[in-house]
Order: C-alpha cells, then structure tokens, then sequence
C-alpha cells in the first residue's frame, strides 16, 4: 500500500465516496423486504453517514433459499478447486485497487484511525483472503490404512449454507476470517454484519460480484441482532453458523441451534486477557511497548487486548514508568487524522459502557477522561475483585495488579471466567514456557504481544471460545465435514465381510 495521505486528502475521499446501502442477495443490492432502514452513522462525529436496509426474518428466509440453490446446483461448491482458487485471488485483488477507499469507509463507520485501517485491517484482509485461496488447491484428501479388501477415503465436503455474524470492532477483517475458509472450502455464506458497520461488507460482495463469484453465494444482510441474527441462528436449512462477539450473545447462539436444526456453532468470544510481567524480565521498555501496544491498539476495542497488567512487585514503579512514557506516544482524535493512534469508540452506547468504568473508586494512574465518543488511553490500579478487574471493558483502559510470586501471578491471570489470549514476560525459560503452559488461553505470547499470524489459529478456552477455531489451516474445519467412503476391492472368491 502507497504512503499515508494527508487529513484534508482523506476528507476528500470521503466526500466522494459512494457508499452501499441495500441488503446484498443473489448478486444485487435490494431493499430490505418490509422497506425498512436504519441509520449507520459516523462515530467521531455524529453525522449520519447512509441509511442501510433494516433486514428481518423475510430476508433471511429469501438469502437463504437463494444461498441453498447455489450450493445444491454447484456454481461454486463443485467449482474445479483451481477456479474458485482463482477467483478469490481476484477479489483480493480487486481490495487492494480499492485499498484506500475501503480504509476510508471503514474508519468513517467505525471510528477505527486511518493509520490502522491503512496499515493493518487492509493489508491483513487482503493478505488473508489470497492466504486461504492459495490453499484451495493444496489440501490433500485421506486414504485410511482401514483393510486390504477395502480402499476407505476420508473426504472433506463444504459443509453447506453457512451464516458469519460479525463484531464491529474489525468489521472487514472479521469478515475476512470467516469469509476466506468459508468460500474456499466451497460454502455459501449469508453474512451478518455489525448493525454499526454495515458498509465495508457491502461493498466487498459488491467486489466478490465483480471478482466472477457467482450470484446467491455470498449474501450480506444489514440489520439487528434480534431481527437478522436470530433468524440466522434458528434457521432450519443452515448448517453452520461462525460469531465473533460478546460471550452472551454467542450463548444465544448455542440456544438458537439446540432449538432449531442442530447446526454447527463456532464461537469466538470475549476476553479479560493478562500480561504477566515477572521480576526478571529483560529489557523494560520493550516490555513497556508490547503492554501499551495490547493495551491501546484499536482503542482497546479487541477481545485480544491486554487487559489486565499482573506485574512482581521487584519491577512494578519501574515497568509503570516506562508504560507512562509509551502510553504519551499515542494521540487520540479524528480518526481520519493519520498521526492519530486512538480513534473514536465505536457507538454513544459503547462509549457510555466504557465511560462507566472509569468511575472514582479506582487508582487512576494514567488517563481517565473521556469527550465526546473519545476516551483517553487509562491505565488504573485496581483492586482484585473490582468491575475492571473482571469485566471485559473494551476500551483503551489497562488494570494494573501487583503480586509477589510466580505462582500467584498465574493464579490470578487464570482466575477469569475467560480464556482467550495471554502474554508472559520474563527471561527465565522455565518459567516462560512453565507459564504458558499453566494459564489457560488460546493463545500465549512470550516477551512479547502479538494478535498471531494467519497461519494459526485463532480462538479461547472457556467462556472465550466454543467450536472450532478462526485462521490457519485448523479453521477450514469450520466449513467442511468428514465423509468416510468405502469401496469394495475384493475378489468374487472373497468372503463378503470386511
Ligand atoms: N469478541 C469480540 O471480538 C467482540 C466482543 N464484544 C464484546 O461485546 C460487548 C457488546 O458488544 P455488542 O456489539 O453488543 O456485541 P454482540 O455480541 O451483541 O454483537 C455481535 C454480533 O452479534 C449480533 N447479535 C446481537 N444480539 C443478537 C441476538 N440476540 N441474536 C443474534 N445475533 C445477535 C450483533 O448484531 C452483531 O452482529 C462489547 O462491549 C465487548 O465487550 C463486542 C464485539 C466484538
Ligand atoms: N483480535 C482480533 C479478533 C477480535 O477482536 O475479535
């Protein structure tokens, strides 16, 4: 991607930008069937940016049946894997000519800063779309070593009509994690996107189109949780449903299939992930970077974010110091501003959520003001059974805890109900990988904190995470099943029993 442009450069792309505003079913735009709209409106600064359509239980019924004849005739599902490689390439192509409109439409819907939508959600997107297209054609199917009598093929089928219902935290690269294994596993997907930002999506099935996806494949339906989630979530000709959200809505899913048809369920949830900082960590101010960097990135607005500083006692002022001194070096405000670093919350409601943890009670060490949709990086002593210590908050706030051993520190970062992501810092091997192994998250950092790589997997234990996984190869599992086909070698003068 070309270098950053100026703020006024921005504001004229976004001046200019057209942005989607129909339900995307069966190759076009159309409005939602009831005529209903609702506003998405632009975060860092109130104004409405389109009036999208408000979808329901109709649509979905519609996109369904649309998705479920594109899958049964074979237009893409029974696509030669080459060509379905190919035309994923295309798409991500046809993102990166359209990179800097679509960085400017995502940070207009949600707040995100330019400079991170420039540099990592594009990027990441497109370079995870080529990722799972280039695999299409390399994944080998199974022989079983079952008998001699026997040729036992263990096969993998997409697995169907899959509904993706989507956080507004990475609204494209969300959208990429689940639409790059589904589509190259030869799924058609009905897409749900954030009621706050509906727009990227739109406009990459509008490029998918482009890219020669074939119609009722790929289907983006704007709306709410209640009216497009759920009919998503108990729909009976769906066979699998992947959510990224809050673990409470992903516990609604789990209900929706028992109730309905029993479909698959991938959920990746919440966070309230620790930093473990112990005595003999090396080098500080590096330490420092990686806490204020898991911290602050994306506002906070990450289930991956660092969330609770659980530091020794020996390095505690010490590492405090040096995180205030990084922690200085990420200004907040317009987000289309590209040395901003923190960027608006996503809506008024989240930032009233967030806003209500910065209440007196707490040791504010860093921070603690917040205007008008912006809250300023914070970073508070908290006490163990305190509302920050506990809660996922979602926003740029750091809870510091003390502690005097080992042993307590991964006590505590394992005492949460969540189990999604960890770092440990210290230059003792023994205890890295003792400590790694000890807490119970998805995935460890050592010495540093990292959001990990396409090529693995993404997704928590306990409350954080059910199901499958997102990313790497593991999260083609997701939208494929097993099948065990046995063919019969044997000779006529053969006893006919296995
Ligand atoms: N794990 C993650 O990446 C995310 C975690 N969160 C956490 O969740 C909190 C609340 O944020 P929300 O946007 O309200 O998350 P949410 O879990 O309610 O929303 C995520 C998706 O689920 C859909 N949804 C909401 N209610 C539904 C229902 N009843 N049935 C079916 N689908 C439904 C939403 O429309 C959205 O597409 C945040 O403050 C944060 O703590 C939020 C977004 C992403
Ligand atoms: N950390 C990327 C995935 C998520 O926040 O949901």
């Amino acid at each position: 991607m070309s270098d950053l442009l100026t703020t006024e450069e921005y504001k004229a792309i976004a001046a200019g930008l057209s942005l989607p505003t129909g339900a995307f079913i069966d190759g076009s735009f159309r409005p939602a069937m009831s005529g209903a709209t609702f506003d998405t409106t632009n975060p860092a600064t109130g104004e409405v940016l389109a009036r999208v359509a408000a979808c329901g239980a109709a649509d979905v019924d519609f996109a369904v049946s649309r998705a479920r004849d594109a899958f049964e005739d074979g237009r893409w599902s029974r696509l030669p894997p080459r060509e379905r490689k190919e035309v994923l390439i295309r798409l991500a192509k046809l993102i990166r000519r359209n990179a800097r409109e679509l960085a400017v439409m995502e940070s207009l819907d949600s707040g995100k800063t330019i400079f991170d939508c420039e540099t990592v959600d594009l990027p990441e997107t497109i370079h995870c779309l080529t990722w799972h297209a280039e695999l299409i054609d390399k994944i080998y199917d199974q022989v079983s070593p079952a008998s001699d009598n026997h040729i036992a093929m263990v096969v993998r089928e997409p697995v169907g009509v899959v509904g993706l219902v989507l956080p507004w935290n990475f609204p494209l690269l969300m959208l990429a994690w689940k639409i790059g294994p589904a589509l190259a596993a030869g799924c058609s997907v009905i897409v749900k996107p954030a009621e706050e930002t509906p727009l990227t999506a739109l406009r990459i099935a509008e490029l998918a189109m482009e890219a020669g996806l074939p119609a009722g494949v790929f289907n983006v339906l704007p709306g709410s949780g209640p009216d497009v989630g759920e009919p998503i979530g108990r729909h009976m000709d769906i066979d699998a449903v992947s959510f990224t959200g809050s673990t409470a809505t992903g516990r609604r899913f789990l209900r929706y299939a028992a109730e309905s048809n029993l479909k698959e369920v991938t959920l990746e949830m919440g966070g309230k992930n620790p930093a473990v900082v112990l005595d003999d960590a090396e080098n500080l101010d590096r330490v420092a970077a990686h806490i204020v960097n898991g911290a602050f990135w994306n506002m906070g607005e990450n289930c991956s974010a660092t969330s609770r500083l659980i530091v020794q006692r020996g390095v505690r002022d010490d590492l405090i110091a040096r995180i205030l001194a990084h922690a200085r070096e990420w200004p907040v405000g317009d987000p289309l501003d590209p040395v901003n670093r923190v960027g608006a919350l996503v809506s008024k409601a989240h930032y009233d959520k967030v806003c209500s943890y910065l209440e007196k009670g707490q040791k504010i060490i860093l921070g603690g003001k917040a205007d008008k949709g912006f809250v300023e990086p914070t970073i508070m002593e908290v006490a163990r059974d305190a509302r920050q210590a506990r809660e996922e908050i979602f926003g740029p706030v750091l809870s510091v805890l003390t502690v005097k051993s080992f042993d307590e520190a991964i006590a505590l970062a394992n005492d949460t109900e969540y189990g999604l992501a960890a770092s440990i810092f210290t230059a003792n091997v023994k205890r890295a990988i003792r400590g790694a192994r000890a807490i119970r998250a998805g995935t460890v950092t050592v010495n540093s904190f990292g959001e990990g790589d396409i090529s693995t997997p993404f997704g928590g234990f306990k409350a954080s995470g059910f199901g499958g996984r997102d990313n790497g190869i593991h999260a083609h599992d997701q939208y494929t099943q097993l099948k065990t086909i046995w063919v019969d070698l044997a000779d006529d003068g053969d006893e006919a029993v296995a």
